[in-house]
């Protein structure tokens, strides 16, 4: 199955100059919302990638964390934006392609030293997965990879990663 085929383009979204990779029309297709998990899965089993916990970041990368994390038999801990975890949270902003925001991690949300796996539905610029791994330093994690449904190469988000393992489906 070519996933690509199911992503829709949109161009000046979510403000002019930007192509918005839209997975709404990828996951809202039955066999190709499990063929993306499946393939998640596959490759994080083939490269090693198996954690204690799987962290997701709000919104998009919730979508593909959860059932991975499933599949791996993993936890999932959601990354969130500002004000909306209920617990002390840590908390790093942070920049991406279309402006700048801030994220939160609920300061217990794993034992010191677990090994954790990044999930998104999509890496650009890397801003975002960086802010997670500021995060997740904080939280004294064993960050043992990312794994992405889309990658944006020429963004060059991988950059802001080095040393980690990093898996993607999809480039542009
Ligand atoms: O690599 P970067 O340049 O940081 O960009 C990637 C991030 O941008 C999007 O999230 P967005 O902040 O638009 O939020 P959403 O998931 O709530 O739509 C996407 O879901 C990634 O999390
Ligand atoms: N071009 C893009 N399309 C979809 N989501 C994004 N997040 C950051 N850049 C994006």
């Amino acid at each position: 199955m070519e996933l690509k085929s199911l992503i829709r383009d949109i161009t000046d979204f979510p403000q002019p100059g930007i192509l918005f990779r839209d997975i709404t029309t990828l996951i809202g297709n039955p066999q190709g919302l499990r063929h993306t998990i499946d393939l998640l899965d596959e490759k994080c089993r083939s490269a090693n990638l198996i954690p204690d916990y799987i962290v997701g970041m709000e919104s998009r990368g919730f979508i593909f964390a959860t059932p991975l994390a499933y599949q791996l038999n993993a936890g999932f801990v959601p990354i969130r934006k500002p004000g909306k975890l209920p617990a002390p949270v840590y908390s790093v902003s942070y920049d991406l392609e279309y402006g700048t925001d801030s994220l939160e991690i609920h300061q217990d949300a794993i034992a010191p030293q677990s090994k954790v796996l990044i999930v998104d539905d999509l890496l650009a610029t890397g801003g975002t997965a960086q802010a997670t791994v500021e995060l997740l330093h904080k939280i004294e994690a064993q960050i043992i990879g990312c794994a992405f449904a889309i990658e944006l190469i020429a963004l060059k988000g991988r950059e802001k990663l080095p040393n980690i393992p990093i898996i993607s489906l999809i480039e542009y």
